[in-house]
């Protein structure tokens, strides 16, 4: 359509620039890649040196670069377009957001997402057989997400068989009324089992009481406590101090729902993303990620993408209706709910630069807050 007689693959991420060999992308070696899982060019953490990697694109007279990956990867794609624009290059830099994390913002849904969430439903059904095959069984699931708890709380909506979905953006405690371990005696008396559903970045702060920090990956990103393991052993501790015999499945599916081949739905979203992005820079647009904001297909200029995280807002209507499928209890006090409330609007006057428009429905989350207590 363009005219385009060489397109290069960098592998290996952005030392690929400068520490790694580059493959010439035909439509031969990626005729098949959305058929498998991973990255064709490799990835890495770290290794972002932006004046070796802008020499680079200088030195190989590259014209268009096209960046691949989640918030970090938007991130350094944004350094890279300040630089070539502080050296006057004509080069275009476009940014596709690509993590099963959803937390990039702005855009309706990261590529990748949607696998995830279906992926995870093998997990959660597993913990759910798992938990009705013992006596007072509970299955207990962590996923993926990093700080966004997005994958846990789209997989519980799609199962349906989930109790109790713990996510970064809602705090949580053990102890005492209205507690998660008051909530699963209740839950157990009831139904006799149970599922849980746990993202990897919640309950960090109370794990943090009893546990050392690990440090940071090579992207500078703060390596998670391990939430699962923690749970399963608070849980069993209770219950065995409290004399109430359970049988506990932990499942940590973790990498499964990032390494298999994406679905139909990530197929034909990528599909038009790469289209939509190849478009813009051939139109002489740069400095931007391309994403689907309100079903359509937008240039976003890079500082929109990177100025946050895109967080699950826990007093939005998807959560609300998440507490209302899992009945669980809010884990909240009003105090917390209105200064959620006041951070959606803050974010909402952030992106249209009026008042927020969209109203929070109160009502339902607060009912269904009320309601579960
Ligand atoms: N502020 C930044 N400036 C320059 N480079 C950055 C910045 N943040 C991240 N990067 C680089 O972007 C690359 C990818 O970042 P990171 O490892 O955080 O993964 P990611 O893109 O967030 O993907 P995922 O969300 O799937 O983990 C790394 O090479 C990292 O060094
Ligand atoms: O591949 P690594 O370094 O273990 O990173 C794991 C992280 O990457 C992600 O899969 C994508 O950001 C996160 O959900 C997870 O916390």
């Amino acid at each position: 359509m363009y005219g385009v007689t060489k397109i290069l693959g960098i592998q290996g991420g952005y030392r690929g620039f400068y520490a790694r060999n580059t493959i010439t992308l035909t439509p031969k070696i990626v005729n098949d890649i959305h058929k498998r899982g991973g990255t064709v060019l490799g990835s890495s953490r770290g290794g972002h040196d932006t004046v070796k990697i802008v020499d680079s694109i200088q030195d190989r007279g590259i014209n268009q670069v096209y960046v691949i990956g989640g918030d970090g990867t938007q991130r350094g794609a944004g350094v890279i377009f300040e630089e070539v624009r502080r050296r006057g290059l004509k080069v275009s830099v476009a940014g596709i957001p690509k993590t099963i994390d959803n937390d990039i913002p702005v855009i309706d849904k990261s590529f990748g997402f949607d696998t995830a969430v279906e992926e995870a439903q093998r997990a959660i059904n597993a913990a759910h057989v798992e938990a009705v095959s013992a006596e007072n069984g509970i299955g207990l699931v962590k996923l993926m997400g990093r700080h966004s708890g997005f994958i846990a709380h789209y997989a519980t909506l799609a199962s349906r068989d989930v109790d109790c979905c713990l996510i970064p953006e809602s705090p949580f405690y053990l102890e005492g009324e209205g507690g998660l371990f008051r909530y699963i005696e209740r839950r157990l008396k009831d139904n006799g089992h149970m599922v849980i559903v746990v993202a990897e970045g919640a309950g960090q702060k109370l794990i943090a009481e009893t546990m050392q920090s690990i440090g940071k990956d090579a992207s500078g990103n703060q390596l998670l406590l391990d939430v699962g393991l923690w749970l399963s052993q608070k849980i069993n501790e209770y219950f065995k101090k409290n004399k109430m015999t359970i049988n506990l499945k932990y499942i940590d599916p973790t990498y499964m729902i990032r390494a298999i081949p994406s679905n139909a739905s990530d197929n034909v979203y990528c599909t038009l993303l790469a289209h939509s992005v190849v478009h813009g820079a051939m139109a002489g647009y740069t400095g931007f990620t391309i994403g689907q904001v309100n079903g359509r297909h937008c240039y976003i200029p890079f500082y929109r993408i990177t100025e946050k995280q895109n967080r699950v807002s826990i007093t939005d209507r998807m959560w609300a209706r998440l507490l209302s499928s899992t009945n669980q209890p809010s884990f909240l006090c009003n105090k917390v709910i209105e200064e959620a409330k006041k951070e959606q609007e803050r974010a909402a006057q952030l992106l249209d630069g009026s008042p927020s428009h969209r109203k929070v429905d109160d009502e339902v989350a607060a009912s269904n807050l009320g309601r579960t207590k």
